[in-house]
Formats: structure tokens, C-alpha cells, sequence
């Protein structure tokens, strides 16, 4: 449109009804509303309508500590020792304040001797008598100096009785035999008229505990650090920006205080934890002692803070509760460590396999040390252990473990792939025994305390733990085989009792099966230094959630996140145990299976089954078996073997059919298997080879296995 052909008019009268329409417009609910921008958002309809949830959250009648064991008796000891060491120190330095109050009481005694003259001769009213003398008011002169004259026969009679009864007194101390109750007298007479003449800038005692410059955690504290530590959105409330709120009170907590925190709008618990070095810093604490967590359940943008007196890493070793006495029941929990709070914390071996990991030297092995210790300690259970290193550091387990292996070498890591070959045909077992077991004994389809008690059933928990178990998941020639088994071990042996515990210093995808690591439901990682190591061990999306075993230093030895064990992630400290008392807990455990008739294998002192064949054909013959066949031809027997594992059965592959059959009849021979004449059409026409039974097969494998 041009300017020559505008609508004047037309105009003029658009304007001229804007005019008179009113100001605000009245929305009415029936309206055809085009704009959406002019809808009112807030609904109160819809508020009233709303029921909302419960939400109460109810603070605890009692902190926490109070409630747990450990944590009681550890403020106990905290403050007994602290009485103790004061109650010492004061006692060492008497004779020094004896001496300071009997040199201070001369002073003492002219101060009080003063006090009681001024009192007795009424000292207090010679300012008004003077007045009144000064103001020539003799009637009131006359008056006070009766006053006067009353008060000073009583006070002077009653102070000279007490002169006269202290006389009395010291005399009968002074020249009697002196007793204990004079002494004491004495002393208190003269401490008494010291501290009356102690000087009032000096001190009688020193003081025992210079209290470190600790103060309690408070609002604005915890505000102005996080203002502190470079985050935008936090950085903005000290210039007027949205603050952080405090929905609970903040409250001593275990040997440190707790501040729940809520960020402003938009701004994450993960944000902070990523700065915690800088949160310390603000906070002018040690790294240690600070310890932000997500609480992702409320909503993101929680945060729990957690501020320790003392630097969990400089905190003293943790005693670990079973280490003089006690069993385990592995249906149970057992324990493990303290969180930073000091709060006992708990894991479990039953139903579900155990991931642990870290870079080197964390504590990895003293904190596998603990569940294979705790297996140990219940003496139905059977335990392997694989330690892939070679420095023995789980040699303790020697004296009850049916099969033990130290070294990185070839044979060490062959031995703990053949002991998952073993374990995956066990787990093929135990579903079978589960399967024909009646559902009023076994309802879930999985073992309860009850059948992993029956001895012979062949139920018992049978735990099994890989140290670095990298070594043997990267092996060229054992490492797709042992990730395979490993995998399956993982997903179906948890119900059967049949429990993996690995540990690695590599978290990657070579060294750690992606199939392993996403299927263990118990977690524990030490320290690592990126966010592949950190997922992989704790599980996917654990460092976007703020579950970050980066944040612990290399000061942090033995302190881990552990993920699975409790509803939450928790940071624990692991117990301690040391070469020594492992091997103590270990004789334990196994006077335990003596006594049991439990103590079997390499413990036993059997030659280890790590010398067993390094392949069980029965059970390989079985896996390549082609899916509903009655019989099969040798042949097609021998090249699925050769395809299933080339490093034993390999050659196999380049023999002549005729040949093939016969290194297969020969194989089977010693297993008491023979071959039979088997017919198959080929190309059209009927075809006899030698080759193997289904139902002999079956008979032979049920024959071998026996029970525990
Ligand atoms: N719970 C703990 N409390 C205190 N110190 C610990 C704890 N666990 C381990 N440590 C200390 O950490 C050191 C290293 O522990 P460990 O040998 O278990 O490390 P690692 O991670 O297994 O190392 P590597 O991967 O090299 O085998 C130990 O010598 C021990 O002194």
C-alpha cells in the first residue's frame, strides 16, 4: 500500500475506538482469547482445587548420632578423653597454683580485712552524715548517727564473734596435732583469701585446650562462600541478586554441622560440588572437612553441606568392628566403614556382585580386603580369590579360600578364567537344583538362608573376588572369553548366590566389560581422576548427578564413594585392616570351616584347582550343542569347538572330517562318552558318521558333578 491510496478515514476511526475502549480489559472465561500472552497463568481455581501432597518434612527427635552406636560411643570417648587430658593437666600444675594463691593471700587478707572494717563501722553512710552536716540539717544528722550507732554495735559484736571464732580456730590448727580436716581448712582459708587478692589481670590457671579457631557454621557463612566461588548465580547475592534459602535449621551433625542449602532459581548442587576445593577455600576449612552432596530427590538445585571439625583424611584409621571377634551372615549386612559423620556403614555380598575401583594406590585392595574377609567369616560360604598383582596382598585368604592365585602371569590369569568357566557351568547348576526345588522352599527362585545352609543341596554363597581384574579381562588370548563369562556370571549368578567381586586400577572400556560394569549393584570408587572412570565404576550419569570420586585428593586413601549398598551414595571411609590382623580374621574363618567340615580345596591343602585341566569338554560339548538335535555328527561337534575356544580346540578346525571325528572319539573317551553311528540325509542321500548322544552326553556331565 502506498501513501496516496491510505485509508485516512478508515484510520481515524480505528484511533477514535481505541480511544474509547476501556483501559484494562475485563477477561471474561468464555472469551476466544487469540493472545495467549494475556491469559492469566496464575489459576486460583486451580490452587484451591489442588490437594497437594504431604510434604511435611519432620526434623529428628534426636541427631543422628545419638541413635547410632557408633556414633555415641564416639562423642563419648571424644569427651572422656578430652575430661581426662584436663583433669591431667590441672593436676600436674596444682603445686604452681597453690603457690599463686598463697602468695596472693596476704593481699587477699588486707582486702577482706578492709571490707569488713568499712562494713562494720558503716562506711557506706559517712557521705550522707557528711551531707547532712555540709546542709545544717541537724534532726537529720541526729538520726543517721543513731542509725549509724545501731548498725555498728551489731555488725562490730558480730564481727568481733567471728575474729574471736577464727581465732579460736587458727589456734586450735596452729598448735594442735594437725589433721585433715584443719588442713583442709587451712588450705581452703588461704585459696579463698588468694583468690580474693588475685590480681585482676592475672590469671590463676592456664588454660588446657586453646580451642582452635573453630566457629559454628551459620547462614551468613555458608552465604558468603558460596558468593565466593565463581559461579555466576551465587556471585549476584552480594549485589542484591536471589540469595540462597535454609529450609531446615543448620545443626551439629555427627562431629561437624549440616546446612541444607537452596540455591537460587537454576542454579545446581552439582555446580558446587564440582568447586568444593573453593568452597573449602571460602569456607577457610581444609579440603577434608568439606563435603557438599546433591540431594537430586528433592529437587537439583538442593544442597546438602556438610562441614567435618576435622579433615577426614587426617581422621584416625577405622577400626573394623570384626576384627577381634564375631562371624558374619552373608544374608546380612556387615560393616565397612564410617561415613564422614562417623556413622557406621553397612554392605552386602547377597545378591549383588561388588565393582570396586580406583587409580593406584587408594586403598582398592584393603577395601576388597573386607567383603573377602566377611565371606570368610561365614563359614558356608565358599570363596576364591584371585589376586592378579602378584604381591599377595590377599594371601590371608589362603588359610579358607578353595582357590587362591597370586602372580600376573599367564597361568594366574588362566586360573581365574577357568574358575569362571567353572562358575558359569555352577550357575547352570544351581538354576537347575532351584528349578526342581519345591516353590514352598525356594518361592522367589532364588537361595535364602535356609538352602544355603543345607549342606550338600550345593547352595552355599560361593564369593569369589579378582584383584586388577584388568589383567585378565585385557589378556589377548583369555580376555573375550572371560568377559563373556563374566558378564552372564554377573547377571545370573546374584540370585543363585554365586557373587563376583572384581577390582580394577583401570576403569576402561578394555580392561572392564561394558556388559560387567553395567550389570554390578554394589559400587565403590576410590579415588579416579576423570569422569569415564568415575561412570564406569559408578555407574552412568554418576558424575553428572554430582557422584564424584574426582573431588577426593591423593590424602583421601581408603575414602570412597560407594553406590548400591544404601538408598543413597554414600562417601565412606573404609575400616583398616592391616597384614597382621588379616591374618587373624582369616585363622578365624577358617577354625570356622574346620569346625563346619567345610574347609576344602586349596585351603585344604588339595591340590589347588587351578591345576585342573585348563578346559572341561563335557561342558563346552554341551554349549556348542546344536539346539533341539538328539544326536550329531562328530564333525560339526569338533568345528563348533574349534569356533568356541581355538586356543585349546583350534587345530581341530584344519583336520580331515575323518580325522576330526577321531580326535573327537578319543577326547571323549576318557569321560566315559562313545560315539555311536548317527545318520543325516545329505545332498539327498542317507549319510552314517560317528558321532554323539544328547542323552549321554547329559548322563556323563550329571555324573561329575557333585555337591557341597
Ligand atoms: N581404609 C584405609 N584407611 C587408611 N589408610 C588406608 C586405607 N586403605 C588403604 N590405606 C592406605 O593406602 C595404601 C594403598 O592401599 P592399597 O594397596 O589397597 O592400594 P591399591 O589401590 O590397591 O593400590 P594398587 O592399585 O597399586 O594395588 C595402603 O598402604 C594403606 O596404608
Amino acid at each position: 500500500m502506498t501513501i496516496e491510496n491510505f485509508d485516512w478515514q478508515a484510520r481515524e476511526a480505528e484511533l477514535n475506538a481505541a480511544k474509547a475502549a476501556p483501559e484494562i480489559e475485563t477477561i471474561e472465561p468464555a472469551d476466544d482469547y487469540t493472545d495467549a500472552a494475556t491469559v492469566p497463568v496464575d489459576s486460583a481455581e486451580a490452587i484451591r482445587a489442588w490437594n497437594a501432597p504431604e510434604a511435611d518434612r519432620r526434623a529428628p527427635i534426636l541427631p543422628g548420632w545419638v541413635l547410632s552406636r557408633s556414633g555415641l560411643a564416639a562423642e563419648l570417648t571424644r569427651f572422656g578423653k578430652l575430661m581426662a587430658y584436663r583433669c591431667s593437666y590441672h593436676a600436674v600444675r596444682l603445686p604452681v597454683y597453690g603457690l599463686r594463691l598463697a602468695a596472693w593471700s596476704p593481699v587477699g587478707t588486707a582486702r577482706v580485712v578492709g571490707a569488713v572494717w568499712r562494713w562494720a563501722s558503716d562506711a557506706e553512710g559517712r557521705p550522707i552524715r557528711s551531707d547532712a552536716v555540709t546542709a545544717h540539717d541537724y534532726a537529720a544528722y541526729q538520726g543517721l548517727v543513731r542509725l549509724r550507732d545501731r548498725h555498728v554495735r551489731f555488725r562490730g559484736a558480730l564481727t568481733a564473734t567471728a575474729a574471736l571464732g577464727l581465732t579460736g580456730a587458727g589456734l586450735y590448727v596452729g598448735l594442735g596435732t594437725p589433721d585433715p580436716v584443719a588442713w583442709t581448712a587451712l588450705g581452703s582459708t588461704v585459696a579463698a583469701l588468694g583468690l580474693a587478692g588475685k590480681p585482676a589481670d592475672k590469671p590463676l590457671v592456664t588454660r588446657a585446650v586453646v580451642k582452635a579457631k573453630l566457629r559454628p557454621l551459620t547462614a551468613p557463612m555458608v552465604e558468603k562462600a558460596l558468593s565466593r566461588i565463581g559461579i555466576a548465580a551465587l556471585s549476584a547475592m552480594s549485589k542484591g541478586g536471589e540469595g540462597v534459602h535454609f529450609p531446615d535449621p543448620i545443626t551439629r551433625d555427627g562431629a561437624g554441622w549440616r546446612a541444607v542449602i537452596d540455591l537460587p532459581a537454576g542454579t545446581t548442587a552439582v555446580e558446587v560440588i564440582d568447586k568444593r576445593d573453593k568452597l573449602a577455600a571460602a569456607l577457610a576449612r581444609p579440603l577434608g572437612c568439606v563435603w557438599p552432596e546433591g540431594q537430586s530427590e528433592v529437587h537439583p538445585g538442593r544442597l546438602a553441606l556438610w562441614v567435618g571439625d576435622t579433615d577426614l583424611a587426617e581422621a584416625k584409621a577405622v577400626t573394623w568392628p570384626l576384627a577381634r571377634s564375631g562371624t558374619v551372615d552373608l544374608f546380612a549386612p556387615f560393616p565397612l566403614g564410617v561415613d564422614p559423620r562417623g556413622q557406621a556403614v553397612t554392605g552386602e555380598l547377597m545378591f549383588t556382585n561388588w565393582l570396586v575401583g580406583s587409580i593406584p594406590g587408594m586403598g582398592k585392595t584393603f577395601l576388597v580386603k573386607l567383603p573377602v574377609l566377611a565371606a570368610g567369616l561365614d563359614a558356608r560360604a565358599e570363596v576364591q580369590v584371585f589376586e592378579l598383582k602378584g604381591t599377595g596382598d590377599l594371601a590371608f585368604a589362603e588359610q579358607y579360600a578353595t582357590r587362591y592365585a597370586s602372580g600376573a602371569d599367564d597361568d594366574e590369569i588362566e586360573a581365574a578364567l577357568i574358575a569362571l568357566r567353572d562358575l558359569r557351568n555352577e550357575c547352570k547348576k544351581r538354576a537347575r537344583i532351584i528349578k526342581d526345588l519345591p516353590k514352598d522352599l525356594c518361592p522367589e527362585n532364588k537361595v535364602t538362608p535356609e538352602l544355603a545352609s543345607r549342606k550338600g543341596l550345593g547352595l552355599h554363597p560361593l564369593v569369589v573376588a579378582i584383584d586388577e581384574c584388568q589383567e585378565l579381562f585385557s589378556h589377548p588370548e583369555f580376555g573375550k572369553e572371560a568377559a563373556v563369562l563374566a558378564e552372564k556370571i554377573v547377571k545370573l549368578g546374584r540370585a543363585l548366590g554365586v557373587i563376583l567381586i572384581l577390582a580394577t586400577q583401570r576403569p576402561d572400556k578394555d580392561s572392564l566389560p561394558t556388559g560387567v560394569s553395567a550389570n554390578v549393584g554394589t559400587r565403590a570408587c576410590l579415588r579416579v581422576m576423570g569422569q569415564v572412570e568415575n561412570d564406569m565404576i559408578l555407574g552412568t550419569s554418576a558424575y553428572k548427578n554430582g557422584i564424584r570420586a574426582t573431588m577426593f585428593t591423593k590424602r583421601d586413601r581408603g575414602v570412597f564413594y560407594l553406590v548400591g549398598a544404601a538408598d543413597e551414595p554414600l562417601i565412606v571411609k573404609g575400616a583398616f585392616v592391616d597384614g597382621p590382623k588379616g591374618e587373624a580374621i582369616a585363622a578365624r574363618a577358617r577354625a570356622l570351616r574346620i569346625e563346619r567340615g567345610t574347609l576344602t580345596g586349596h585351603a585344604a591343602g588339595e591340590v589347588a584347582a587351578t591345576a585342573a585341566p585348563a578346559f572341561n569338554l563335557l561342558d563346552d560339548l554341551n554349549a556348542v550343542w546344536p539346539a533341539g538335535e538328539a544326536n550329531v555328527w562328530n564333525l560339526v561337534l569338533a568345528d563348533r569347538l574349534a569356533e568356541l575356544r581355538p586356543g585349546v580346540y583350534g587345530q581341530w578346525a584344519d583336520l580331515a572330517d575323518a580325522a576330526k571325528t577321531e580326535a573327537l572319539t578319543a577326547a571323549v573317551k576318557p569321560y566315559g562318552l562313545s560315539t555311536k553311528g548317527v545318520s543325516r540325509r545329505l545332498d539327498g542321500e542317507l549319510t552314517n558318521r560317528r558321532g554323539l548322544a544328547k542323552a549321554d552326553l547329559d548322563t556323563s556331565r550329571e555324573g561329575r558333578s557333585g555337591g557341597r
